[in-house]
């Protein structure tokens, strides 16, 4: 059994950590009450004369490719490398380095000169990153080419390698997001088989996903964030399940988070260490 929850939520609800989220307006709101949710304070400051000392005075970065500007695309640079040399841990969401050069570039860059401790994106840009093969006709979306599906075992398996080489290859967590999440430190390989597949239907739940991960990473290592963090949104997005419509699922998926206690969590999480 996966017993971690206890300690990092006591640790998040006992400091109330300061994360700076640097993410696409599509998704602002919701990352910034996902953060305030699980008892984190959220801030999404993102204008490039002022992030280097918000950075500084956080416990983690978040930073997405999601809805990239030129000042937000000056900002993660900036935010990245403080972030670097302070020894603040920082996660970057891939968003649709599959369909944009200039984010694939831009993510390249960042993580060769900001050394993120996590990596974060659907399998399409996963692979994209890692210099494979993908399809990019899904836009910011996973391509149903490139999907890992449960029901065929193979997929996940191929999935698992790819995931654990890129992580070694660069020294971080990386952390594939779909049906199966997929997550490794390049040693160790997590397999999360919480979730709802009305998640794919609302936008923004990845980049949720990327700022909670920033959120139990400013108390733990990113290897337990990562896993902990896509339980808790997997989790939350079942227990949202019952929500008529796709504007309450919305909502339902946040007030689940901030529902949370570990009863909930321990019972439902489906969390297992993948051993190949
Ligand atoms: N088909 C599915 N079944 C179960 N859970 C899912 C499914 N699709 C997504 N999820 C959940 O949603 C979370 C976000 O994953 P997803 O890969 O959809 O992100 P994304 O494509 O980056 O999202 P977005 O672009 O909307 O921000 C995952 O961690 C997973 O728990
Ligand atoms: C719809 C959309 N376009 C760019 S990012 C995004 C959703 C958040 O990932």
């Amino acid at each position: 059994m996966y017993n971690k929850w206890n300690d990092v939520k006591g640790k998040i609800d006992s400091q109330s950590p300061l994360i700076h989220c640097i993410t696409s307006p599509i998704a602002i709101n919701d990352c910034a009450n996902a953060v305030l949710a699980l008892g984190a304070k959220p801030i999404m400051a993102e204008h490039p004369l002022e992030v280097e000392n918000i950075t500084l005075m956080s416990k983690s970065l978040a930073v997405s490719l999601a809805n990239i500007t030129d000042a937000r695309a000056e900002s993660i640079m900036i935010s990245g490398k403080a972030a670097c040399k302070a020894g603040i841990s920082s996660v970057i969401d891939l968003v649709g380095v599959t369909c944009s050069k200039m984010r694939a570039d831009l993510a390249k860059k960042y993580i060769t000169q900001c050394r993120p401790a996590v990596i974060k994106g659907n399998v399409s840009e996963i692979k994209a990153v890692c210099g494979m093969g993908f399809d990019a006709s899904s836009g910011i979306d996973v391509s149903d080419k490139d999907k890992v599906d449960s029901a065929n075992p193979k997929s996940i398996e191929e999935m698992s390698y790819i995931v654990k080489n890129y992580a070694a290859a660069n020294g971080c967590v990386v952390m594939a997001s779909g049906e199966t999440d997929i997550i490794s430190d390049g040693k160790e390989v997590y397999h999360i088989s919480n979730g709802s597949s009305r998640m794919a239907d609302v936008t923004g739940t990845g980049c949720i996903l990327n700022c909670i991960t920033a959120v139990f990473m400013s108390v733990t290592d990113a290897l337990t964030a990562c896993v902990l963090a896509a339980a808790v949104l997997g989790i939350s997005g079942e227990l949202a399940d019952d929500s008529r419509g796709l504007g309450t699922y919305h909502i339902g998926l946040i007030d689940s988070l901030s529902l949370m206690d570990s009863e909930k969590f321990s019972q439902m999480a489906k969390i297992k260490k993948y051993n190949k």
